[in-house]
């Protein structure tokens, strides 16, 4: 990486005596757009509470554009944040919510006017001023809260799982839109979630938590095509996990053939999600493999014998546990 923007050195964090970071160290390019995935608990909220000032490591240390900031204010940090639960003050309209920032600097107030317009604009939310929060939906609400925080160019921008309280059609539509934005402006997004999904379709790169440690960094490709754990196989993309001797290797199911192949096995179940069919196959030697499929026609039942295959190339040996 070129320009580092931001570092975490050696962050360690515990709670009443648990450890809950453990050795956290994270090089962040300027510009990048990276997501913190991990299941719920792993310490990806603690992470950037760190990084935003809102929480002290125990040791460790964050570095901003060069400078040591573990111990600086929250307010004194080039940053902001963007939370779930949107957090706009309820008694101010949308203006008065995005304009708080640069009210607190002490910018003329026909400068805020016009910082304002353009953050409405880069959000399309043109003309709801005066609303107040009440009169707003969950995604425009998600809205002015994202223009509230971009209207201060902070270098960092974090977000800490700021869709999960949208539906599933809204969270697609602003993830597209949260990636454009991200690109015209040029900022660093730190991004959380737990949603592999929206890591894969969203990020430059993605750092992958486990239980206080970082399992594996890389772009969407690396992750999904080149997992190095057992655990980043299984939980982003759901690989199927396949021992051979002491060795495990990931497969993914859509490179698994149905019918033909080195395997036999018989089906034990058929489902249709998402507009793939995926089909369970267990193996002679107790082994389960799922095959999927585009569409639903896959005549198959429970109880089926089948064979099937895959290339060899395309079997990832990963470390860790099946
Ligand atoms: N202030 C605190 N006091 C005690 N324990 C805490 C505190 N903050 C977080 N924890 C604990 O630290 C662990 C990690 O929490 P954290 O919120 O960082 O996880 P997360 O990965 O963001 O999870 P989620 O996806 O559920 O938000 C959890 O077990 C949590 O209970």
């Amino acid at each position: 990486m070129t320009d580092t923007i931001l570092s975490l050195e050696n962050i360690e964090k515990s709670f009443d005596g648990e450890n809950i970071l453990k050795n956290i160290s994270l090089d962040i390019g300027r510009g990048e757009f990276i997501t913190l995935l991990g299941s719920s608990g792993c310490g990806k909220t603690t992470t950037i509470r760190i990084i935003a000032g809102l929480e002290t490591p125990d040791s460790g240390k964050v570095i901003l554009n060069g400078k040591d900031i573990t111990e600086l204010a929250p307010e004194k940090r080039d940053v902001n944040t963007v939370f779930q639960n949107y957090a706009l003050f309820p008694h101010m309209n949308v203006e008065k919510n995005i304009g708080y920032g640069l009210r607190l600097k002490k910018m003329p107030n026909n400068e805020i006017k016009k910082e304002v317009e353009k953050a409405l604009s880069l959000v399309q939310l043109e003309g709801y001023e005066k609303r107040n929060p009440t009169q707003l939906s969950g995604g425009q609400r998600q809205r002015v809260a994202i223009a509230r925080a971009i209207v201060n160019k902070p270098s960092v921008l974090l977000l800490d799982e700021p869709l999960g309280a949208l539906d599933l059609m809204l969270r697609r539509q602003m993830q597209m839109e949260l990636k454009k934005l991200q690109k015209a402006l040029g900022i660093t997004f730190i991004y959380i979630t737990h949603d592999q999904e929206e890591a894969l379709n969203m990020s430059s790169r993605i750092v992958v938590m486990r239980d206080g440690r970082i399992e594996q960094i890389g772009t969407p490709e690396e992750i999904y095509d080149t997992p190095n754990t057992a655990f980043v196989a299984e939980f982003v993309g759901g690989a199927n996990l396949y021992r051979d001797g002491e060795k495990i290797y990931a497969i993914r199911s859509e490179h698994v053939r149905l019918g033909a192949g080195d395997y036999e096995g018989i089906v034990v179940e058929n489902s249709f999600t998402a507009g793939l069919s995926k089909v369970k196959v267990r193996l002679k030697d107790g082994q389960e493999i799922t095959s999927s499929h585009m569409g639903m026609n896959i005549n198959l039942n429970p109880g089926d014998e089948i064979s099937i295959g895959w290339n060899k190339n395309d079997m990832v040996e990963v470390q860790g546990e099946k």
